[in-house]
């Protein structure tokens, strides 16, 4: 197979690609406040929609990783991947109820706050760490990634590619802001959908229609049933996607700061929420069209496996193979696919770039500089934007050492996400933890995680198999050889059973976060039960998600105020909401508001109303203001 050619249009195409993405850095630099505060800067002025919100949510996680490595995943092994969709239901879900409207709650700007509010400073910055260390890695991956693939087909050299997606990138983000992410992430989601469709299309009418690529692969045993082993070491079962799958997603759009501040950027917390409830059909979209991909490839290939036929060496090379293949002579496809790919790793990486740095500005220096002007901290933010950019070239050379990307990127996910993940779960449902135990859960959990991710990546490495896929019954190619039907034979042998470490390592990646993560949480507890649990009333009742209430919201309020474990949820109810206050009502005198009933039913018995006001009629409850006791 010869090199991919570009004719001049597919240049402009992907040209076009990068001109527009660094107009939209551009046009948010001498727009609206020109990026002159943090506010704008690392939060777009709390000013965006549910949409645009939306479709960065979905870019963030979506790059080049999963377009090449789901069509491949799907190719190689069948459509059992695809069943991962059933963990978007609670995995979007869970985000959108418990960890958003917390973190709206709080008034944060960086995610790791809350374990400052929770437990203590040194969680928090263990927590920005652990963050810090998960998206550098990652980042590393997403740009290496598309980099080598298009080296593999079309001769372009790596690191041109590397420096140019991360130059453009460090560029937009450094000079547009949040705002600037946000557009050019809706604009590279479209670009992403765009070139997909166009190579299934083109793919599905070569093989004689979609009909037809359906009936191949179903003749051909490739649409999986959902298969319910329970077996935690099968990489792929309705279990590990739809339930381990749930985890991952936790750890993403959950707590993970990049969407966590795509959630405060909306205008509201009804908007946000509202966002993620639309990522669910677009993330279903994205996992589809990857699907049917794999789908037409395999009707492509099914007589023929061009990785047996020695054409492609690995099985992230086999997406772009087949687009080389398929698009040859559609003048401005193949580059409106590098277009996409490309896409997706920048919407990846701006995203990386502007979540790191507000972390970076909002657990490290704010804290340590609190009179820092306006001026100078949105300056250091843009330096620090600029500076993970530079980091973020730098791990693409690291990257160079993994093996399939989808399953390194979901392994990182669970690897340092989980660990990161468990502490808030420690945090928001179980009250007694206390400082000393969350950090015990991170420092026994991480160095596991690590442990059993990069042990499993090497045994793989060193154990893999010859290319799965397709039968190499080339019978019609001239350059068919024995050695491949050789290659191809000991795929049939069945694999030795796994014991000690190899068992181990062998745990299905899907369960990698959830896993980590209930580490941190029985670390967790028996650690803070050994040093003094810390008792419900004195943690801040805003941190703690009053789980049980939602669980046996069928008991009466009395009992289930007792599973309350202490801690004040009620006085927080209070707190968070404006009191009525009606003629009648005016009870209080010297600014005691005792007999007044709140907007949600409570009545006050005993307040301290230093910090209260009355505004219009309404009774305002200030921060730090404490509702000393109260009855429905
Ligand atoms: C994170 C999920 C599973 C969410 O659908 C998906 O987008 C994915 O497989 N991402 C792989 C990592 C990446 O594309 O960078
Ligand atoms: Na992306």
């Amino acid at each position: 197979m010869g090199k991919l050619t570009f004719s001049w249009v597919d240049y402009l195409i992907f040209a076009i690609l990068l001109v527009i993405s660094t107009a939209i850095g551009l046009y948010y630099a001498l727009s609206g406040g020109r990026q002159k505060t943090t506010q704008e800067f690392l939060l777009a002025d709390r000013s965006m929609g549910f949409v645009p919100v939306a479709l960065s949510l979905l870019a963030t996680f979506q790059s080049a990783v999963a377009i090449l490595g789901v069509p491949a995943e799907i190719y190689t092994f069948g459509t059992q991947y695809w069943f991962l969709g059933v963990s978007y239901i609670f995995g979007l879900l869970i985000p959108a109820h418990v960890f958003l409207p917390l973190f709206y709650r709080l008034k944060v700007t960086s995610a790791y706050e809350y374990l400052g509010l929770r437990f203590n400073k040194s969680v928090r910055i263990a927590g920005t760490l652990t963050f810090i260390f998960q998206m550098v890695v990652y980042m590393g991956v997403v740009l290496y990634t598309p980099a080598l693939a298009l080296n593999a087909v079309t001769g372009l050299n790596v690191w041109i590619s590397v420096v140019v997606l991360g130059v453009i990138c460090t560029i937009y983000t450094t000079i547009g802001g949040l705002k600037a992410v946000i557009w050019t992430d809706v604009f590279q989601t479209l670009v992403m959908i765009a070139g997909q469709l166009a190579v299934i299309i083109v793919g599905a009418q070569n093989a004689g229609g979609i009909a037809n690529v359906w009936e191949i692969n179903s003749n051909a045993g490739k649409l999986s049933g959902i298969d319910f082993d329970p077996d935690p070491f099968k990489r792929h079962t309705f279990w590990t996607l739809g339930f381990g799958g749930v985890f991952m997603m936790l750890a993403l759009y959950g707590v993970n700061q990049a969407q966590v501040q795509r959630y405060l950027s909306a205008r509201s917390e009804k908007e946000a929420i509202f966002s993620v409830y639309l990522v669910f059909p677009c993330q279903q979209l994205m996992l589809a069209i990857g699907s049917i991909m794999g789908l037409v490839m395999y009707a492509r290939y099914q007589e023929c496996n061009p990785r047996v036929m020695g054409d492609v060496t690995t099985n992230d090379q086999m997406v772009l193979y087949f687009v080389m293949d398929v698009l040859q002579d559609y003048p401005g496809l193949p580059g409106l696919f590098v277009a996409c790919i490309f896409s997706g790793a920048l919407s990846t990486i701006s995203s990386a770039f502007n979540s790191l740095a507000t972390v970076t500005m909002a657990d490290f220096v704010k804290p340590y500089f609190p009179n820092m002007t306006e001026k100078r901290a949105t300056l250091v933010s843009k330096g620090l934007a600029c500076m993970y950019g530079l980091v973020c070239l730098a791990m693409a050379f690291l990257a160079s050492l993994m093996g399939s990307v989808l399953s390194a990127a979901l392994s990182i996910f669970g690897m340092v996400g989980g660990p990161l993940l468990g502490l808030f779960i420690v945090g928001m449902l179980f009250p007694w933890t206390n400082a000393i135990g969350a950090i015990s859960g991170l420092v026994v959990s991480l160095p596991l995680a690590l442990w059993l991710g990069i042990g499993s990546i090497m045994y793989n490495n060193a154990n893999a198999g010859p290319p799965a896929g397709p039968p190499p019954q080339c019978l019609n190619m001239s350059d068919f050889t024995t050695a491949a039907t050789t290659a191809f034979a000991t795929t049939t042998v069945a694999p030795p059973a796994l014991t000690g470490l190899a068992k181990f390592y062998s745990l299905s990646y899907m369960w990698y976060t959830a896993h980590n993560a209930a580490v941190v949480v029985v670390v967790g507890l028996v650690v803070s039960f050994i040093t003094g649990y810390t008792k419900g009333q004195d943690v801040d009742p805003r941190t703690i998600f009053p789980i049980m209430d939602y669980l046996l919201f069928f008991l009466p309020r009395r009992y289930r105020q007792k599973l309350h474990c202490g801690v004040r949820f009620d006085e927080m109810k209070i707190e968070d909401s404006t009191v009525a206050v009606t003629e009648d009502e005016h009870k209080y005198e010297d600014g005691k508001y005792s007999g007044t009933t709140t907007e949600d039913g409570y009545n006050i018995v005993k307040d301290s109303t230093e910090n209260s006001s009355v505004i219009n009629g309404h009774m305002k409850v200030k921060p730090g203001h404490v509702i000393l006791e109260t009855r429905m």
